[in-house]
């Protein structure tokens, strides 16, 4: 990746030699791996057992998770928060480990549609939970720095799974909770 990244600085019309430079393709590198990190991650190793027995089936939330992930696009950052709620069928998982799943799919080259819903479906598989919601808000740079240039637009996307889809209830407990 460094003599990619020197490629890069000299295909720019920059000289890839100059002090300023010289140790900027091994920084990169270092960066973009620290961003992507999430491919060398393993939901085993992330989760850790912290899965405990709970007769409770309350809602449980974690709101305002900030993310930081890389569009598929343009390699440019979307930044944000993500809201997750389950209900929990039997078992509660440890209260970190939902941002840690968050950070394993945000840390890869992402869609938010596709980054939304692969949270979803692992905290399901993870938990049995009875139903899943979760919501990410963010800006992208690609819109905001280039292109189309739009400071104030956030994308928001939801994955709703088991009763976060069929229950308006819970739907609208969720909604009210992240408000
Ligand atoms: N649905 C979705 N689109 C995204 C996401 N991130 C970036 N994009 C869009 O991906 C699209 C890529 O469109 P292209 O026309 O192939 O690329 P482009 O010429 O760089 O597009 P512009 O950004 O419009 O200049 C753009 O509309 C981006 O806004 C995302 O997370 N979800
Ligand atoms: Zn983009």
């Amino acid at each position: 990746m460094n003599e990619h990244y020197a490629q890069i600085i000299e295909a720019i019309g920059e000289d890839p030699q100059r002090p300023g430079l010289r140790d900027t393709p091994k920084r990169a590198a270092k960066a973009m791996q620290y961003l992507t990190q999430g491919y060398q991650q393993s939901l085993d190793e992330i989760v850790n057992d912290a899965i405990f027995p709970s007769d409770c089936s309350e809602m449980v939330l974690v709101k305002d998770i900030e993310l930081y992930s890389l569009c598929e696009h343009h390699l440019l950052p979307f930044i944000g928060k993500a809201h997750v709620a389950y209900i929990p069928n039997g078992k509660v998982l440890g209260l970190s480990k939902v941002a840690r799943i968050v950070d394993m799919f945000a840390r890869r080259l992402q869609i938010q549609e596709q980054l939304t819903v692969e949270i979803a479906e692992t905290l399901q598989d993870v938990t049995g939970a009875a139903g899943v919601g979760v919501i990410i808000e963010a800006k992208h740079m690609c819109m905001m720095m280039r292109g189309v240039e739009k400071q104030n637009s956030v994308m928001k996307t939801s994955a709703m799974l088991g009763s976060f889809r069929s229950q308006q209830a819970t739907r609208t407990e969720f909604l009210s909770l992240i408000r």
